[in-house]
Parts: structure tokens; sequence; C-alpha cells
């Protein structure tokens, strides 16, 4: 079948194939198609993501430009964006990622799932590449193991930051907290000839040992701040890249809950007005309790619950939460940690969604030991860090870095 009309619009820039030879296409996202290509200078094979939709452009740009040089990150070399066309930006090619080698071996009969060296090998990429994210107050909002690429020598990179928010100004200047978020397109000429940024080179930025500990220190802050553009309303379901609308569900029950929510609200000229982030976010089964229950001003923990959950399925081969629907969601997190209420997190019963839909009280909670069985203790203990209602709780991607269970053999 051909690709929807617009993905052949790269075929037809030719400022991009003057310089790229597009090879083949290699991936749809819910806003994006992705092609192989070969830079013509220098051979080089590159990914060229077509972004079909501004506002999640402008934010992968945004955080990949702050986020250039982070050896976990994806790089961005350039991109190209004209007014009236769609964003294409030049990535470097990233084969496979998490999710296929956690598929490929899980559908090992013979396999008893990944080997411990392995598993911290890909945790430590995973926490360095949140971590350069975080230190930039940049919150990812949709981690999960197909987001984390892989190159051929087995280097692990974040990517997919469509739905990245910066929460402040990268240096953390507080009084510059509002309005943060840079517009490529503000300082990029929209014209012909002048449409095309480039950063290969660039060296990394290097911050001190002073300023490296000041940074740990401001991620104890949990940044709630005001988000004057966040209007997007989509989100994923479970772990595909199936788009789902916040107002379709696979869950019946949902309809409930949807009737509930106020993602009317997202549409143009409300929270933009109002200047709120949306809870409209991320892909379910990593979706932490507070975007569930529509919160409008979270922090970088979201990242961490879901953060969690990928460490939590790297150990077991399986989805920690599969939620098929939005409650279903929320009754499985509560069958594994209890409700949620204000003894399990001080403050929760302010959260706009809360108390809207009665949940049955589940009397014995299995926790997270029954979902990693044969696990060892530390290995549990790793993923109860990250998953727990109360977000100021969760450890930051800083602090798992120095964890002892990355040190122990
Ligand atoms: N740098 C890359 N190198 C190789 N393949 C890539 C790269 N980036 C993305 N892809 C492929 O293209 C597909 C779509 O990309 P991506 O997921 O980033 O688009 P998206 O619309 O932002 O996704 P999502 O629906 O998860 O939000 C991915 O599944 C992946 O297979």
């Amino acid at each position: 079948m051909d690709p929807p009309t617009k993905s052949w619009s790269i075929h037809t820039r030719p400022e991009i194939t003057s310089q790229y030879e597009i090879l083949e296409h290699v991936g749809s996202g819910s806003y994006a198609d992705v092609y192989r290509g070969r830079r013509i200078s220098d051979g080089r094979i590159v990914a060229l993501k077509e972004v079909h939709d501004h506002r999640s452009a402008s934010r992968e740009i945004d955080a990949l430009r702050i986020l250039r040089g982070s050896e976990n990150v994806v790089f961005m070399y350039e991109f190209f964006w004209r007014e009236d066309e769609d964003a294409v930006i030049v990535l470097e090619f990233l084969k496979t990622d998490l999710a296929t080698v956690i598929k490929e071996a899980a559908s090992d009969a013979g396999c008893e799932g990944l080997a411990v060296g392995e598993i911290k090998r890909w945790m430590v990429q995973i926490l360095s590449g949140v971590h350069a994210c975080h230190r930039n107050m940049i919150v990812h909002r949709d981690l999960k193991p197909g987001n984390f690429l892989i190159s051929d020598d087995g280097v692990l990179k974040l990517a997919d930051f469509g739905q990245a928010r910066i929460l402040m100004e990268s240096g953390f200047d507080a009084s510059n907290s509002e309005n943060s978020s840079l517009h490529p397109h503000d300082d990029i000429p929209l014209s012909d000839n002048s449409n095309r940024t480039e950063f290969e080179n660039q060296d990394e930025e290097r911050i001190s040992h002073e300023e490296y500990f000041r940074v740990l220190d401001e991620l104890k802050i949990k940044s709630h701040t005001y988000d004057t553009d966040d209007k997007d309303t989509n989100t994923h379901d479970g772990n595909n890249s199936c788009l789902a609308t916040c107002t379709i569900s696979n869950d019946d029950d949902d309809e409930i809950w949807k009737n509930s929510l106020p993602y009317e609200a997202d549409e143009e000229g409300g929270y933009e007005e109002l200047g709120f982030l949306t809870s409209c976010v991320g892909t379910r089964w990593f979706k932490a309790p507070e975007l569930l229950y529509g919160s409008t001003n979270y922090g970088l923990e979201v990242d961490l619950w879901s953060l969690g959950c990928v460490f939590a399925e790297l150990f077991t081969l399986k989805p920690l939460f599969p939620g098929t629907g939005d409650i279903d969601q929320i009754s499985r997190i509560f069958s594994v940690l209890g409700n949620l209420n204000e003894e399990a997190w001080n403050g929760c019963s302010k959260l706009p969604d809360y108390g809207r839909i009665s949940f049955t009280k589940v009397e014995n909670p299995i926790g997270i030991e029954a979902c990693m069985p044969n696990h060892l203790h530390d290995e549990v203990s790793l993923v109860k860090k990250l998953v727990c209602y109360d977000p100021a709780r969760r450890a930051t991607a800083a602090e798992l870095l120095h964890d002892k269970y990355f040190y122990q053999l």
C-alpha cells in the first residue's frame, strides 16, 4: 500500500534530495514517517524523520538541540523546516530498539530472561539518557522500550521527543520558567534557502563538578511550571504505536471515565490560555498515576514511573501494567500497590479526577514482589524506588546511577 500522500513530500523537496539519497521507508509513528537515507557528501547512513505535526516537530527539535552531545540520546545532525512543509529531522540511524530485545528474549523458548549483566548495561544507559534530559529539565513523557533505540555497537539512545516538554530553561533559571520552550521555527528564517540547521561537530556542553552537584540538588526540586502552549490531545495505547486520542478507548468502562475528564479543555484556546500541562501524553502501560488522574502540573517524576515499568519489563520480559483502557490501567496498578489514597500519597485527593470513579477497595495488594517472581530483593527494590504513588518519593535518574545495584557483580 502506498504511504500516506503527505509522507511523499520528502521525495519532492530538492533541499533534501540534493543532499540525501532516500533509501527506504523504515517506520511510522503517530506523527512521523521515518526513512533510511544516505548523505551524499560522505555516504553516512542516517534516519530522515518527517514529522507531520508542527508541535511535535517543535518539541523534538527543541529537546534534541539541548541534548546534543549526550551519549545516550539520539543525535540530530540537522533539520529542514520551511513554512507549510513538514519538518524533516536528520538523525543518526539506529537499527533496533529495546522493545525488540525484550520481544526476542521473550519469544526464545529456552531463554530464562536477559542476563543480569546485560540488564544492568541497558539500565545504566537508560538512566544516563534520562538523566541528560532531567538535568536540563526536559520531561520526555513517552518513555517505553520502543523509544530506546540501539546502535549496531550496542549503545542505547533515547529517542522520540515528540511529546517532550522543557519545564524550565536549561541552567535552571527559574526566573525564566514561563515560556521556556525554544521555538526553532521562531529563529530560523522560513525562506527557501535558509531552512537548514546543522549540529554536527558541535562540542558537548561540559559542566564543572560543582555545577553537576548543584544540578543534582536542583533535581530534587519538584517542578510545577506553567505550560504556555500545551494542547496536545493525542496519546498512545498500550505498548504499541497505534494512536488513540484521549476520547478513544479500548475499554467500554472508559466511557464513564472519559466523559468525566476535562479533555475537551485541551482544545485550541483552552489550556493554551490557562497555561497547564496536558495529562494526555504517553503510552498507557507506562503512564504515571498522576497522569491517569488528569494532573496538569506534574513534573519530571512522570518519567520515573515509566522507567520503573521499563525496568520491571527488562527483568520479567512482560509489561508490568498492561492495561486495556485507562480504568483497567488504574485497576491493575491498584491490585499491585493498593488503592490510591492520602495514606499512600499525601495530596493525591487534589488530583483533578480523584474520586470521580470509585474503585473497589483492594484488601490485599499483591505488591511488586509478586509481579517479579524469582527476582532478587535488590531487583525488586530497584523497581519499587520508581513505581510508587508519591512522585516525590520516586528516585531520580541521578540517584539511581549511584545505586549500589549497578556496582555489584
Ligand atoms: N533514528 C532512527 N533510526 C532508525 N529508525 C528510527 C529512528 N527513529 C525512528 N525510527 C523508526 O521509525 C519509527 C517511527 O518513529 P517514531 O516512533 O520516532 O515516530 P513517532 O510518530 O514520534 O512515534 P510514536 O508513535 O511512538 O510517538 C520507529 O518505530 C522506529 O522504528
